[in-house]
C-alpha cells in the first residue's frame, strides 16, 4: 500500500464513513432476491445489511447487522482453498485451474472439454476438488477448516449451520452431478458422498461481518496475522489468493466488480461478500438479496461506494 495511502487510513472516521455507506445503499437493501434454491437460506429475512472494518493497525468499526452471523457459502472458499494449497503446494494446479470461467458458478458445461480439470477453485467444480484434496489429506478436514476459521476470527464460537447444511444435501442434485462427473475424468479421489458432506458443511458454516473482516485480514497484510502474530500463509500465497479473489471470486461478474469496486473479494449466495485492501484493511458486507448473477445487490453496491469514497482500490 502507498504511504500516503496509509497516512489516509490512519485519519479516517470510519464510523462516519460507515455511516454514509448505509445510508447510500438503504433503498437497494431488499431489492434484491434471496437465495431460494437451498430452501433454508430463502427463510432469511431480506431488509438486513451489515458492514465490518478491520485495519492493521488493530481497528474494528462496523454497521448495522455486523454482529449478525449468516451462511457464509462460497465465501468459505477462500478457507478451504488455503488449506488445499498447504497440502498439495504448486501441485494443486494440476488438478484446478485460474482462470475466470465466464459461466455461472454451479455450471457444469466447460468440465467435459476440460477433461474435469475445473477453471478455478471459487466456481464450485473447483471447491469441489479443493475439497477432495483436503479429505483425502485429512480425515478430520472438516474440524481443521472450523479451528483455522475460528483462530483467523479469533472465535471459538463458529459453528456450522447444520440446518442450512442439511437443506443443501437435499436440495444439491447439480453439486452431486458436478462431483460424479469430475470423478469419471479421475479428478475426485474420495468417495462422491464424503466430498459432498465437506462441501456442504463448509459452505453452511455460519460467520458475521465482523468475524469475516477479522478472518481475511491477512490476506491484506502478506499473509500474516497481527492479532496472533502468526504468519498463516506466505506472503506469494496471500498475493496469488488476491490475483484469484480478484479474477474469479464474484462468479461471472467479475470482471464488472472489478470495474466498479477494484478490490480483491470472495462472495456467497448467502449474501456476504469479504473483500480485501492489501497493505490497509479487510471488510465484509452483508445483505441476503442477490443481483441475477448471485452477489448480493446492496453488498456489492456498498462496496462500490466505498472505494469510490476512498480510493482505495487496487487500481
Ligand atoms: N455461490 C455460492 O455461494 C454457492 C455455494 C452453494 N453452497 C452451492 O454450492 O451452490
Amino acid at each position: 500500500m502507498r504511504a500516503e495511502v496509509s497516512e489516509t487510513i490512519a485519519g479516517t472516521d470510519f464510523d462516519a464513513l460507515l455511516a454514509r455507506i448505509a445510508d447510500d445503499v438503504q433503498p437497494l437493501v431488499s431489492q434484491g432476491k434471496v437465495a431460494s434454491y437451498i430452501p433454508r437460506l430463502a427463510q432469511v429475512p431480506a431488509d438486513r445489511f451489515g458492514m465490518a472494518v478491520a485495519t492493521l493497525d488493530g481497528r474494528r468499526f462496523s454497521i448495522g447487522d455486523a454482529g449478525t452471523a449468516f451462511s457464509i457459502q462460497s465465501i468459505s472458499k477462500v478457507f478451504s482453498l488455503s488449506m488445499a494449497l498447504d497440502a498439495l503446494g504448486g501441485d494443486l494446479w494440476q488438478r484446478v485451474g485460474r482462470e475466470p470461467s465466464g459461466s455461472p458458478y454451479n455450471s457444469l458445461v466447460q468440465l467435459e472439454d476440460e477433461r474435469g480439470i475445473p477453471r478455478n477453485p471459487f466456481i464450485n467444480a473447483g471447491a469441489l476438488v479443493v475439497a477432495d484434496v483436503v479429505l483425502s489429506k485429512r480425515r478430520d478436514g472438516l474440524d481443521a477448516l472450523l479451528a483455522f476459521i475460528r483462530e483467523r476470527a479469533g472465535n471459538a464460537d463458529i459453528q456450522v449451520d447444520t440446518d442450512v447444511a442439511e437443506s443443501e444435501a437435499l436440495a444439491g442434485f447439480r453439486n452431486a452431478a458436478l462431483t460424479n462427473f469430475i470423478r469419471s475424468f479421475g479428478n475426485i479421489e474420495q468417495p462422491v458422498e464424503a466430498v459432498l458432506d465437506f462441501y456442504f458443511r463448509q459452505c453452511a458454516i455460519a460467520m458475521s461481518c465482523e468475524d469475516l473482516a477479522l478472518a481475511f485480514l491477512h490476506q491484506a497484510d502478506g499473509g500474516r496475522c497481527r492479532r496472533t502474530g502468526v504468519q498463516v500463509i506466505s506472503p506469494v500465497r496471500a498475493r496469488r489468493i488476491n490475483s484469484l479473489m480478484l479474477t474469479c471470486g464474484t462468479y461471472d461478474a467479475a470482471g464488472d466488480f472489478a470495474f466498479h469496486v477494484g478490490l480483491p473479494a470472495k462472495s456467497g449466495v448467502g449474501g456476504g461478500i469479504a473483500a480485501v485492501v492489501p497493505g490497509a484493511l479487510a471488510l465484509a458486507v452483508w445483505s441476503p438479496g442477490l443481483d441475477e448473477r448471485g452477489n448480493s445487490l446492496a453488498g456489492t453496491a456498498a462496496l462500490a461506494r466505498f472505494t469510490e469514497l476512498t480510493g482505495w482500490s487496487i487500481f
